[in-house]
């Protein structure tokens, strides 16, 4: 989320927060004329539940809103209500009558608002735009080293700024921010160590972006040093620069995987956009849903990836809506969270037997509510990615890439727009295999794989075709565009040096083009197949080269 929709989110929710303490004395002040006006529980039923059902409201949302004290007095109250509500036999005890109206009556005092900064922001998510050249700022002060990197990174399309000192850093930071900072760790002196910690620790936090480190010792000493100031990596000269590469595309990807989306479902209009806004600062997409009763075709138009659902509701209760969601063959796998101030054990229970994932006690802090609901969208999106996405490369199997295939070249012949498909063969494989071993073979096929993500458009399908073949989906891309890109990827791949057994050595890559208008009526698999005849002709004439299928052979 940008920075001023930032400042308007958090300005909201003040605003919602100071609403709601507004409210709080006209509130308290109804709920007393409630229980003044009670006689017998049998004749007052209604009355008792509009009461239980408030003090559950007041309960749930007051720590939210910055009075913990007053939601634990609430809850206090609820659970006598609530055995008062289960016997409603006999004569209304007026002992207990009286103490619920003093409770109630002395709700007001422990009205004492905390400071209630929201701790949304602390978990916000980056802004970082897609489809943009990723900077990497380099602090680093050993020049042959430093060369290579460069060299290394600008293959793989990164656009490097060098630095020499955290302090030239710290100026150009005045200026510009990098996506992701690298630095060796040992560009002080030791004996200055802890002052300089302090300092580093600001300068490096106010560039908000991910850090690594490379050293040319390896103590523990300086990965603890390294560990505090955030560092999301530790390389040791000399550097496997495609393993420090696949690490920065796994923190960069995930930087820039699209917002996580959340449904919530709660009563309690302010408690449901206070989630909201709180989960939106943190970079998530978050919807309230006003009515039950339109659960599903919310579900199926919103797509969110977990559910927050109150469990007490007027109407239909969390368990009723969970129980409904379920129905649904492909909703049965989608997370239900119950948000609630339950605390008994036989209703979570019973919630968890109902579909429900987990469940979250009310009142719940900012930071607890993002961290929950971002790990389990987390955890889900890994399974999902476990089961369409190979595991050396992160890019879609085979299968995956040809249903994608049919689906983009379908929507492209709906929209009248162009669509190319590429298949890419690293040449001579079995060679780097039989020369340098499988695991550095590997470490070859990984880095096309990096090369193509860092390349094309974050909306481009890639994929895994086979062991060393790769697929590439280029929606609203002509012929022209696509040969330009995957010609230039061929050259950068032809430049990145791979490392083994002390000796460096450089592959190549052959590449096969089709393209929707020269085969307007063929459905994706189809362009697959004639994308792949291009691709061995590129190889019968002799590799490293890109060939165009025009006709059909
Ligand atoms: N390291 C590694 N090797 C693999 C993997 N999958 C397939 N291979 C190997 O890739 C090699 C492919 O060799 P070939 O199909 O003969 O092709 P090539 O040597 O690349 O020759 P051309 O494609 O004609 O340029 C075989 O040796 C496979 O064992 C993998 O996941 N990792």
């Amino acid at each position: 989320m940008p920075r001023s929709k930032q400042c308007d989110a958090q300005e909201q929710l003040s605003r919602l927060r100071a609403q709601f303490l507004k409210r709080l004395p006209v509130e308290l002040n109804s709920l007393k004329a409630i229980a003044e006006n009670l006689t017998k529980p049998g004749i007052d039923v209604a009355a008792l539940n509009e009461l239980h059902h408030r003090l559950h409201k007041l309960s749930g949302s007051c720590g939210t809103f910055g009075v913990p004290a007053l939601g634990k007095a609430a809850r206090i109250l609820e659970i006598r209500l609530q055995a008062w509500l289960e016997d409603r036999s006999g004569e209304i005890d007026d002992k207990i009558r009286q103490s619920i109206i003093k409770g109630i009556g002395a709700l007001k005092d422990v009205i004492q608002p905390t400071e209630n900064q929201s701790d949304a922001s602390l978990a916000m998510a980056s802004d970082m735009p897609i489809d943009k050249t990723v900077r990497v700022w380099l602090i680093e002060d050993d020049a042959a080293f430093e060369q290579e990197l460069v060299r290394q990174l600008e293959s793989f399309n990164f656009e490097v700024h060098l630095f020499k000192s955290i302090r030239d850093a710290e100026t150009a930071s005045q200026f510009e921010r990098p996506d992701l900072l690298i630095m060796n760790v040992l560009l002080h002196r030791p004996s200055e160590q802890d002052s300089i910690l302090l300092q580093d620790r600001i300068t490096l936090k106010s560039l908000d972006c991910p850090l690594l480190f490379v050293s040319s010792t390896d103590d523990f000493n300086s990965r603890v040093r390294a560990a505090r100031l955030g560092a999301e990596g530790y390389f040791v000269k000399p550097v496997d620069i495609t393993i420090l590469i696949n690490r920065m595309m796994h923190i960069l990807e995930k930087r820039r995987a699209p917002p996580q989306r959340v449904l919530i479902i709660d009563d309690d209009n302010d408690l449901a956009a206070h989630y909201q806004l709180v989960l939106a600062i943190a970079g998530m997409q978050a919807e309230v849903l006003q009515q039950p009763e339109a659960v599903i075709t919310k579900i199926a138009n919103f797509r969110p990836e977990i559910i927050l659902l109150d469990l007490h509701m007027p109407n239909f209760t969390g368990l009723d809506l969970a129980g409904v969601i379920r129905q649904y063959d492909e909703w049965s796998g989608l997370p239900i969270v119950f948000l609630s101030s339950e605390s008994d054990l036989d209703i979570q229970i019973l919630a968890m037997g109902q579909g429900a994932d987990d469940f979250l006690m009310k009142p719940i802090s900012d930071a607890q509510l993002i961290g929950a609901t971002r790990a389990r969208i987390e955890r889900a999106r890994r399974l999902t990615s476990l089961i369409t996405k190979d595991s050396l490369t992160g890019l879609l199997k085979h299968a995956s890439i040809k249903e994608a295939a049919d689906l983009e070249t379908a929507q492209a012949q709906r929209n009248g727009k162009p669509v190319s498909i590429a298949m890419l063969d690293i040449d001579n494989f079995k060679l780097v295999n039989d020369t340098y071993g499988h695991t550095v073979g590997d470490n070859v096929i990984a880095s096309l794989a990096m090369l193509l993500r860092q390349r094309l458009r974050h909306s481009d399908i890639i994929g895994r075709y086979g062991g060393e073949e790769f697929a590439a989906v280029l929606a609203e891309c002509d012929q022209d565009d696509a040969y330009r890109l995957l010609d230039d990827i061929r050259h950068q791949f032809a430049n990145i040096h791979f490392q083994a057994r002390n000796q460096r050595f450089n592959c190549t890559v052959s590449i096969g083009l089709a393209d929707s208008a020269h085969f307007p009526r063929l459905i994706g698999t189809e362009l697959l197949a004639i994308a792949d005849n291009a691709l061995y002709q590129a190889k019968r004439e002799g590799r490293n080269r890109t060939c165009i299928a025009r006709t059909m052979e």
